[in-house]
């Protein structure tokens, strides 16, 4: 079976431009990943599409059109396609990017750019500060090719890391590493949130097999009901579940409340969470040294700690820790992974444009998207397995171009918006948006690019191979643009307004804990909480906190009507607030 990708750029946030990917006929049983940018004066959108024994992944670039009059002549067309399509033999992945309707001119002057886009990578590679912000080396390249680290010391510890991943894996699925009250673990809960989750996701849909010896879960928001849902889900194979912890940071508050919330659960399901957790056997941190939830799991004797390296970044960690062990612990041949990713690393570090893929695909997201991000662009997975991939790339893309300045400090707006769900679904509305039961060629004929990824078939190679094609592609086009892909200054912002917000919460309910242990009890109005809080400017937030709170049956009770905050008075029910700190 053939699974094919399709991106398509669209103009609805700047209709001026247009740039969408649509994928290639839809693969009937087995075809490619695809990816195409279509050009229309309607929004537009970037299909990919995966599929089974043969994969293309098409783009199409509405942009094109509007530069330049797409070739129609069907024998220039297959011309085309001959000279510009690429292949990765040992991958079985070819790369088609002779529906994007780049010029000769611009072939020529992407040449030139990519010079100093190829040193700067190679400086990368070499363990330059590639991210000034946090002063940290950028290696993700290094995990699949340790003889690339400049510290030796890096080499022998990637080396053990991986090692110590598969053996605690083979002693887990064997059950030699056992829970406390079953013959062998059988479910892992994963909890962790952007890099520490997407990568696992996307790895375990696109590999994990029918059977595999562990089933994993994800807790990745801070819904309650949501988290409810995937612990109850578990049902009596909570006892039998290894919890996997995963924050490259260590102290990211959705991932700690999950933490939180997972161990409520085990707690009312009437286990001994301590020893489901804080003894060996049970929990596993993946985290750098030394962060709050490395502490946590040393002090408290968690089964195993994996490290997290500040040299990776979290949208590149799907090849640390962070995606290896589960996926191991999942029977994927992560080795494999690795393997495929290191000759997708080799293959794209040619300096020649037309035989590197990355550059390939950068370059046609610099001509689809006028190099400004002017279109959106829609991937579509035409293989189901690989459905999540649009969403890993979501994160990879987004977080890694959106950026508001570039590198001399100019406010750019940078960005490349991406969408996607799956190949056929998506033509079914994506598509219709672009051309009427659009297929790759039926966009083309209507003025709109797209570029096809085709791989051959969908295994641990492959995805490691497609996981790097994108990494580098995006750390390419950054240099084209003149941006740093490898910080994420809008992210780090929203982290730290949300730990203001929990240390806020509880300076809330300390005042609300005094006022309550009080006889008789004192409800206090916002305001007065506000000025005990010495944060009178932050009284709306104080509200929304106890909004949130008394709607989610914590022991805070607020009386009067949402309606008129004014009238609202607040007393805990209890005085001990322990458990409300989640
Ligand atoms: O792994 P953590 O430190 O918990 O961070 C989880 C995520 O937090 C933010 O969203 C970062 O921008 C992501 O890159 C990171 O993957």
């Amino acid at each position: 079976m053939a699974s094919s990708l399709s991106g398509l750029f669209s103009s609805s946030l700047k209709p001026s431009k247009t740039l969408s990917v649509k994928a290639l006929s839809a693969p009937p049983t087995r075809g490619g990943d695809s990816f195409s940018f279509p050009q229309t004066s309607k929004p537009t959108h970037l299909p990919l599409t995966l599929s089974a024994s043969r994969s293309d992944i098409s783009h199409t670039d509405a942009a094109t059109a509007a530069k330049k009059e797409l070739i129609k002549d069907p024998d220039a067309l297959w011309e085309r396609y001959l000279d510009w399509l690429y292949q990765e033999k040992d991958l079985g992945l070819y790369l088609d990017v002779s529906r994007v309707g780049f010029t000769d001119e611009f072939v020529v002057d992407m040449e030139h750019r990519f010079k100093s886009a190829f040193k700067a990578m190679d400086e990368l590679e070499k363990g330059s500060i590639a991210n000034p912000d946090e002063g940290r080396m950028v290696g993700h390249y290094w995990l699949r090719n340790s003889s690339l680290v400049p510290k030796p010391t890096l080499k022998t510890l990637i080396e053990n890391t991986l090692d110590s991943i598969c053996s605690f894996a083979d002693d887990i699925i064997s059950g030699k590493i056992k829970p406390p009250s079953s013959p062998r673990f059988t479910q892992i809960l994963s909890v962790g949130i952007g890099g520490s989750a997407l990568g696992p996701q996307f790895v375990a849909e696109a590999l994990a097999p029918d059977n595999p010896p562990l089933k994993i879960r994800f807790i990745d928001n801070t819904d309650p009901a949501g988290i409810d849902h995937q612990i109850a889900q578990l049902g009596p194979e909570l006892a039998s579940t290894l919890v996997i912890v995963i924050s490259k940071s260590g102290g990211t508050p959705e991932t700690r409340n999950g933490l939180l919330e997972v161990q409520k659960a085990f707690r009312e399901a009437g286990l001994n969470f301590a020893k489901q957790i804080y003894m060996p056997m049970q929990g596993v941190a993946i985290t750098q040294e030394n962060s709050l939830l490395d502490n946590t799991a040393r002090i408290e004797g968690w089964l195993a700690r994996f490290p997290m390296y500040d040299w990776v970044g979290g949208r590149t960690s799907v090849m640390s820790a962070v995606g290896l062990l589960p996926a191991a612990l999942q029977g994927i041949d992560i080795r494999e992974m690795l393997a495929g990713a290191a000759i997708m690393d080799e293959a794209t570090r040619t300096t020649s444009l037309k035989n590197n893929p990355a550059a390939l695909l950068a370059m046609c997201w610099y001509w689809a998207s006028d190099g400004v991000g002017s279109k959106d662009m829609v991937i579509l997975p035409y293989k189901d397995s690989l459905l999540l991939f649009s969403r890993y790339l979501q994160q990879l893309v987004m977080e890694s171009l959106g950026k508001e300045f570039d590198l001399d400090g100019n406010t750019v707006n940078q960005g490349l918006t991406v969408y996607g769900n799956k190949g056929s679904t998506d033509q079914h509305a994506y598509i219709q948006q672009l051309r009427e039961g659009g297929t790759r060629s039926a966009l083309y004929a209507n003025g709109r690019e797209s570029i096809s990824v085709t791989i051959e078939e969908v295994t641990p190679r492959s995805v490691g191979a497609i996981i790097a094609l994108y990494e580098r592609a995006v750390g390419l086009y950054a240099s084209l643009v003149n941006i740093n892909a490898y910080h994420q200054p809008g992210v780090e912002a929203g982290k730290k307004a949300a730990a203001e917000v929990l240390a806020l919460q509880k300076r809330v309910l300390s005042v609300l804990n005094e006022a309550s242990c009080k006889d008789p009890v004192e409800p206090l109005t916002l305001d007065e909480i506000a000025d005990r809080c010495h944060a009178p400017e932050e009284i709306e937030m104080i509200y929304k906190i106890i909004a949130h709170m008394s709607a989610n049956d914590r022991v805070l009770i607020a009386e009067g009507s949402c309606g008129s905050p004014r009238s609202v008075k607040v007393y805990l029910g209890e005085c001990n607030v322990d458990d409300m700190y989640a």
